[in-house]
């Protein structure tokens, strides 16, 4: 179905933060970058951010989730139609629940409508079949990672680490050569991000976000808390290991006793941390971290990692990447590589039993 060699793929992703939809081109055979293409944003409208955080946590059945998923599809539609022209389209969804040890994972939309209103084919339903296949479903992105150490052609093992709503990061070591599934990397979640800190900010003030961690820097951090969320048992679970947005449903009750600047703190204290108590997982010390995600525009946050962790934290700009759409990228990246039958995870990644590619295609009626 998809032409032989490099092809341009249209990724797209709806993260954890519901802030909107990243789309952006790349130019890849499914194993290297070969050119980054134009890149759009699509905020959510106050009321489709709504509707989508109404479903939170539900599960296919709720008509909450069938109004999220018809909000999904339509924003994604518009953006995506905003673009030239592509051979395949990469196609996250909005994860509103995710329980992979339990009842699974789900993320809303559906390719399938995509596929007839661009009429192009779509790579879709990225997660299930890890989950299946006894695997975390998450993080996704770290193939991708590794074509990027690959790409900026790193001296040694490099970390990723994504700063959305929930954290993740990616150790790989570009001197393996492909098939990278064998060794080259470690990935999972490191714990809560910037979610719990968006939901105090918009409690306490009415705003969306700590822009540039300004209330955080005003603070001080309760370090005793600190220590204490530590303690939760998924701190002490080896990875691969996955995060939902909510698993961590009491941060902010155990905020709540601190004004605005101290709870901000703490919360930004924690995020930093946790990436901290993650590092201890890695096979090998790294050069550096390249930090990818809306974290990485908050400078109390960097300073903060650049604190607790022993090697240099930079954004991943510094690197030649754009840090806001490298996971609309990654899912352009696996598009291609699902089409090809390549894998887009294995057990050190997910946890999956083997390496396996995941994913649905679908093309619209008329090419089929
Ligand atoms: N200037 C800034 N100062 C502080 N924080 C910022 C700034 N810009 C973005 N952020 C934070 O980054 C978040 C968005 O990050 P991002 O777009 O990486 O999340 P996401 O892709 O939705 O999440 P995930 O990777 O978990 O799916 C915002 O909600 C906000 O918390
Ligand atoms: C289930 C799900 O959607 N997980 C997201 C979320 O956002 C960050 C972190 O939690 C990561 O595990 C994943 O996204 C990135 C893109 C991934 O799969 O690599």
């Amino acid at each position: 179905m998809l032409k032989e060699g490099a092809v341009w793929a249209l990724g797209c992703m709806s993260g954890t933060s519901l802030d909107g939809v990243d789309a952006a081109l790349l130019k890849t055979d499914g194993r290297r970058i070969l050119e980054f293409g134009e890149a759009r944003y699509r905020p959510y409208t106050e009321e489709e951010r709504a509707v989508i955080a109404q479903a939170l946590g539900l599960w296919p059945g709720f008509p909450e989730v069938e109004a999220a998923a018809e909000v999904v599809e339509t924003a994604h539609a518009a953006l995506l139609s905003e673009f030239e022209d592509c051979d395949l389209i990469g196609f996250h969804g909005q994860t509103l629940a995710h329980d992979p040890r339990g009842y699974g994972t789900h993320q809303a939309g559906d390719g399938r409508v995509l596929a007839e209103v661009l009429q192009r084919p779509v790579v879709w339903d990225f997660r299930t079949s890890d989950v299946e296949m006894g695997g975390e479903g998450a993080p996704l992105a770290p193939f991708y990672h590794f074509a990027c150490a690959k790409f900026m052609e790193a001296e040694g093992p490099v970390v990723f680490l994504n700063l959305g709503g929930v954290g993740n990061l990616t150790w790989v070591d570009p001197a393996f050569e492909a098939p990278e599934e064998e060794g080259a990397l470690l990935a999972f979640d490191t714990g809560p991000a910037n979610a719990p800190i968006n939901d105090l900010v918009f409690q306490r003030r009415g705003l969306p976000f700590d822009e540039d961690g300004a209330l955080a820097a005003q603070g001080e951090v309760d370090e005793d808390l600190v220590a204490d969320f530590l303690e939760a048992a998924y701190f002490y679970r080896m990875p691969p290991k996955s995060l939902d947005r909510n698993d961590f449903p009491d941060v902010l009750e155990r905020v709540a006793h601190l004004d605005d600047a101290d709870a901000a703190a703490t919360l930004t204290a924690i995020c930093a941390a946790s990436v901290a108590r993650a590092m201890e997982h890695l096979p090998s010390q790294p050069i550096g971290v390249l930090v990818t995600g809306g974290g990485r525009k908050n400078p109390t946050l960097m300073a903060m990692l650049s604190v607790l962790l022993d090697v240099p934290v930079r954004p991943v700009e510094d690197a030649g990447f754009d840090g806001d759409m490298l996971e609309a990228q990654a899912f352009a990246f696996l598009a291609v590589r699902v089409a090809r039958g390549l894998p887009t995870s294995c057990p050190n990644t997910t946890g999956v039993s083997m390496a396996i590619g995941g994913g649905q295609i679908s093309a619209p009626e008329a090419a089929r």
